[in-house]
């Protein structure tokens, strides 16, 4: 699955730019910046074994949004409109929907597929599938998660469940050798693709009962088509809003035959509350999309938007936003007398690509051993070295990340107190995703943004649109600075020795692109890399 925030990025932003249209209900939002936190003593409603669950993940109130959502979910909204939440990194928006929905499930009878969550990563799915592990076991409710690079058969075993076929039960005699399938689950994280797999070609795995449906990293999920999984997902349970027979659909084939009709209404009856309830859809970000060609696609009902603040983007309230100015070909330099000067804390350094990542970490590695011990994270590395890197960083073993955009979205790893962007992020949006990697959850952070003379014009216009006009320098003491650039040098040679060079194309330069330059110029050619998850 394509990972890196790049061409698809650049047209929606250009998009978004050159349309001033907004939908009609996103100009009265919700403003979560009135709301405020709310102890879960008072929370109205909550389910005192998701209020136990909750302590014990060591949360004791829940954040404005949280609260807000939980507002029009349960309080008096009751899950009635759909909702869209455009709120800053870092502020809790897994748990606004994670806890309604489970709060809401905690009544059903009968197990099967009720919600279902869509991230664009396998990462972050299985971070939000963590979230849900938490509390909805509580209430007796099962969570399983389908996302790429895991084996299909073992979600298979994970999902679906095989029974016996009562002798009672009136069934199609066509299918009397089969088997009855059901869900093992009642809530499905899960990546568009591998959704896609399940959709046509699991045996027993169906969207009929579902009530909610989460797209998380909106923006980003709207901008890819992969494989069409949103109209799909929308005409699967629209046929059963319909009362038609998802059978009939052209996008699954009928495990059941006429058999599937009985079972959808007896599990229904067994349901607390409505027979056949519409599908709720949850769509979040914190640079949700206000393109109305982008939104149409979620065939919204009624929909409620909640924003914070008045302005487009907000960054988390602590913060705080520096710059250092790089003199032309010693970019690493810099990057490495600034880790000195944050020696002990946790920090993710972005780049703008593959390549760059892997280039640096090596080159960060050739500065010796007293210097600074990086590892790299992106999209060109197989799964089983990310987890194992990002399991490290989570752990504190590893201090510093070096990391493509592949890191930028959604990803929560605890204690980061400082993000770098070694090369400038080219639009807000990235700005404000990989920046929020750090002051999270009401934390403190740094987000440090090293920039050649050339990119500081730039780079104070996009600081504008992400509503930050405050953004100091950063002073290295010389003293950690100086004994770096004697050792550049020697690195660089050893870097150039070690790399394979790129194969040489029109205009295209060989080596690592140390030069601010240089590395802007690569960054406009590796547009077009994109990464594979
Ligand atoms: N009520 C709460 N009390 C304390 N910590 C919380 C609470 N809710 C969430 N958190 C913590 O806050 C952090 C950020 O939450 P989460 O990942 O949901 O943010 P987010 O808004 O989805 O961010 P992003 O936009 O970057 O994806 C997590 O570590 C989470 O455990």
């Amino acid at each position: 699955m394509v990972e890196e925030e790049k061409d698809g990025e650049a047209q929606a932003q250009a998009q978004e730019e050159t349309t001033n249209l907004v939908v009609p209900w996103m100009r009265a939002p919700v403003d979560v910046s009135h709301v405020d936190s709310c102890s879960l003593e008072t929370l109205p409603s909550l389910h005192p074994r998701l209020k136990e669950a909750l302590e014990k993940m060591g949360i004791s109130s829940l954040f404005p949004v949280q609260v807000a959502v939980w507002h029009e979910t349960i309080g008096p909204g009751g899950f009635e409109r759909d909702v869209c939440v455009n709120s800053p990194t870092g502020s809790g928006k897994t748990l606004s929907y994670a806890l309604p929905i489970v709060q809401t499930l905690s009544s059903r009878a009968v197990r099967c597929l009720r919600a279902l969550v869509v991230l664009p990563t396998r990462d972050l799915a299985l971070q939000v599938k963590g979230v849900f592990d938490a509390i909805a076991p509580s209430v007796g409710l099962s969570v399983g998660s389908a996302v790429g690079q895991s084996s299909i058969a073992g979600d298979i075993a994970q999902l679906i469940k095989t029974h016996k076929l009562d002798a009672g039960i009136c069934y199609d005699p066509e299918d009397i050798s089969q088997k009855l399938e059901s869900s093992a689950v009642d809530i499905l994280v899960a990546t568009p693709g591998r959704l896609m797999d399940h959709i046509n070609n699991t045996k027993g795995f169906t969207l009929e009962h579902l009530r909610y449906l989460v797209v998380d990293e909106t923006d980003r999920l709207l901008r890819e088509s992969y494989q069409e999984w949103l109209p799909t997902v929308l005409k699967l349970t629209q046929a059963s809003d319909d009362g038609l027979f998802p059978s009939s659909s052209p996008f699954v084939p009928s495990a059941f035959g006429s058999l599937q009709t009985i079972r959808r209404q007896s599990v229904e009856r067994c349901f607390k509350g409505k027979p056949y309830p519409r599908l709720a859809k949850l769509a979040l970000s914190a640079t949700l999309t206000q393109d109305p060609s982008k939104l149409i696609q979620l065939d919204l009902h009624h929909p409620l938007f909640m924003t914070t603040g008045a302005t487009r983007y907000r960054l988390p309230e602590k913060l705080e936003c520096l710059r250092l100015i790089c003199e032309t070909g010693v970019k690493p330099v810099y990057l490495v007398g600034l880790l000195k000067s944050l020696e002990g804390e946790k920090c993710i350094v972005f780049t703008s690509s593959v390549e760059t990542t892997r280039r640096l970490c090596k080159l960060l590695n050739f500065f010796g051993d007293s210097m600074i011990k990086a590892k790299e994270y992106s999209g060109g590395l197989n799964q089983a070295v990310r987890s194992k890197e990002i399991k490290a960083f989570r752990k504190g073993d590893i201090k510093v990340l070096i990391s493509s955009d592949a890191l930028a979205r959604g990803m929560d790893v605890e204690l980061v107190t400082n993000v770098i962007n070694y090369d400038m992020p080219q639009y807000p949006k990235t700005f404000i995703h990989r920046a929020g990697r750090t002051a999270r959850a009401g934390r403190a952070g740094r987000c440090f943004t090293l920039l050649g003379d050339h990119e500081v014009r730039r780079f104070s216009n996009l600081l504008k649109k992400v509503g930050n006009a405050s953004c100091p320098i950063y002073p290295i003491p010389p003293y950690l600075f100086v004994p770096v650039r004697a050792i550049y040098e020697p690195a660089l040679a050893k870097l150039k020795e070690s790399v394979e060079p790129i194969a040489p194309k029109r205009g295209r330069q060989v080596g690592f692109k140390h030069n601010s330059r240089t590395t802007n110029s690569q960054t406009k050619r590796n547009k077009a890399t994109s990464e594979q998850a």
